[in-house]
C-alpha cells in the first residue's frame, strides 16, 4: 500500500478509536500531526485526493438547497406502547399471527435515541450519500453534513465491503453538548434550540457543512435498509447490530437480548433507571423480535411493523430554558 494511503488508514483508525471507541491510542497532537502530514500531500497533489480520505470530511461549499432522496425501502414509523397492558396487546398480536408464545421469542431491546432517523448508503464500503428519513418516503440529501459527523466512517473497516449497504440510524445531540451550544448562542444573541432533538434536527439541516461540522452530533445504527453483495446477512437483528460494528459503524452500548415478557419489563425498567446518567435523551425503548425471518412473516401494519413496538416512557416533564 502507498504511503499516502497508508497515512489515510493510520488517521481512520485514530478517529474510530477516538470517536467510536472513546479510547485513542495516540495524543491529540500526534493525530493533528499525521492530519497536517495528509493535508500538505493532498495539497501538492490534488489529483490524489480520494472521496474517503480522512481529509474530505468537510463539503466545500454551502448548498443552495437539498435535492430529495427516494427510500427504495420505506422508512417507517413505529406503533407506541404507553403501559403494559399495551405491551401485551403487542405481544398477544404477534402469538396469534405466527402461533409462538412469547415466552419463547427472543427481543432485540434497544434504546429509542431522541433524534433524527437519517440513512447513509455505502457503495463499495465508501459513504456516497446519505438523506433524512423526510415522510418515510421522501427525504432530503444531507451527504456533506452527514460527512462531517466523526464517529461515521466515511470508508467501511473491511478488506470486501458488500456492493450496497444503507445503515439506518439516529443522529443525537449529547446533552452536554447542547447546554454548551445553547450557552455561546445566548452570548452571541443567536437563537438557542428548545431540546437536543431540535438542536440535532437544526445541526442536520444546515445548508453550509462548515457549521453542521461546529455542532456535537453522534450517529447510532439501529438498522439496515438496502443491501446489496454475495454474502448474506446475519439472521437476527442483534447479529446484524454486531456485524455493523466489525465494519466500524457506532452501534449503541444498551442493546440486549431478551426472552419473554419478564425479561422485556425488566430491560425497560433497566433503560428507565439509567436513563438519568446516559448523557443524551431517549424517550423509551424500541423491542423488536430478533429472528429476521419471524420478522418478515410478522410484516408492517400500514406504516409500522407488527414485530416491533416503541415502548415509550412517560412524557418528562421538558426543561424550561
Ligand atoms: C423507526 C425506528 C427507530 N428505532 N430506534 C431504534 N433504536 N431502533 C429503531 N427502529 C426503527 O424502525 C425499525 C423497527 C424499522
Amino acid at each position: 500500500m502507498e504511503q499516502i494511503e497508508q497515512l489515510r488508514q493510520t488517521l481512520r483508525q485514530y478517529e474510530y478509536e477516538y470517536h467510536v471507541l472513546d479510547n485513542p491510542s495516540v495524543p491529540d497532537a500526534e493525530y493533528d500531526r499525521l492530519m497536517n502530514e495528509l493535508k500538505n500531500i493532498e495539497w501538492q497533489h490534488p489529483e490524489l485526493i480520494t472521496l474517503d480520505s480522512p481529509t474530505q470530511r468537510v463539503g466545500a461549499k454551502p448548498l443552495a438547497g437539498f435535492a430529495q432522496v427516494i427510500h427504495k425501502i420505506p422508512m417507517l414509523s413505529l406503533d407506541n406502547a404507553f403501559g403494559d397492558d399495551d405491551l401485551d396487546g403487542f405481544l398477544r398480536r404477534i402469538e396469534s399471527y405466527i402461533h409462538v408464545s412469547s415466552s419463547q421469542l427472543t427481543f432485540c431491546c434497544e434504546p429509542k435515541l431522541d433524534g433524527l432517523a437519517v440513512s447513509i448508503l455505502y457503495e463499495n464500503g465508501l459513504l456516497t450519500r446519505a438523506a433524512t428519513r423526510g415522510d418515510g418516503t421522501t427525504g432530503e440529501d444531507i451527504t456533506a453534513n452527514i460527512r462531517t459527523i466523526r464517529n461515521i466512517p466515511l470508508k467501511l473497516n473491511t478488506l470486501n465491503p458488500p456492493a450496497r449497504l444503507e445503515v439506518r440510524g439516529e443522529v443525537f445531540m449529547p446533552q452536554v453538548g447542547f447546554n454548551e451550544l445553547n450557552e455561546k448562542a445566548l452570548a452571541k444573541g443567536e437563537k438557542t434550540f428548545a431540546n437536543p432533538r431540535n438542536a440535532a434536527a437544526g445541526s442536520l439541516r444546515q445548508l453550509d457543512p462548515k457549521i453542521t461540522r461546529q455542532r456535537p452530533l453522534i450517529f447510532n445504527a439501529y438498522g439496515i435498509g438496502v443491501y446489496e453483495s454475495d454474502d448474506e446477512l446475519p439472521n437476527t437483528q442483534f447479529e446484524r447490530l454486531q456485524w455493523l460494528k466489525s465494519l466500524g459503524i457506532p452501534v449503541n452500548d444498551e442493546i440486549c437480548l431478551a426472552q419473554g415478557r419478564t425479561a422485556l419489563l425488566a430491560y425497560y425498567t433497566d433503560i428507565q433507571t439509567k436513563r438519568p446518567t446516559l448523557g443524551y435523551d431517549i424517550d423509551g425503548t424500541v423491542l423488536k423480535v430478533n429472528d429476521i425471518a419471524l420478522q418478515e412473516q410478522l410484516g408492517f401494519i400500514s406504516r409500522s411493523p407488527r414485530w416491533a413496538i416503541a415502548y415509550k416512557f412517560p412524557a418528562q416533564e421538558q426543561m424550561t430554558i
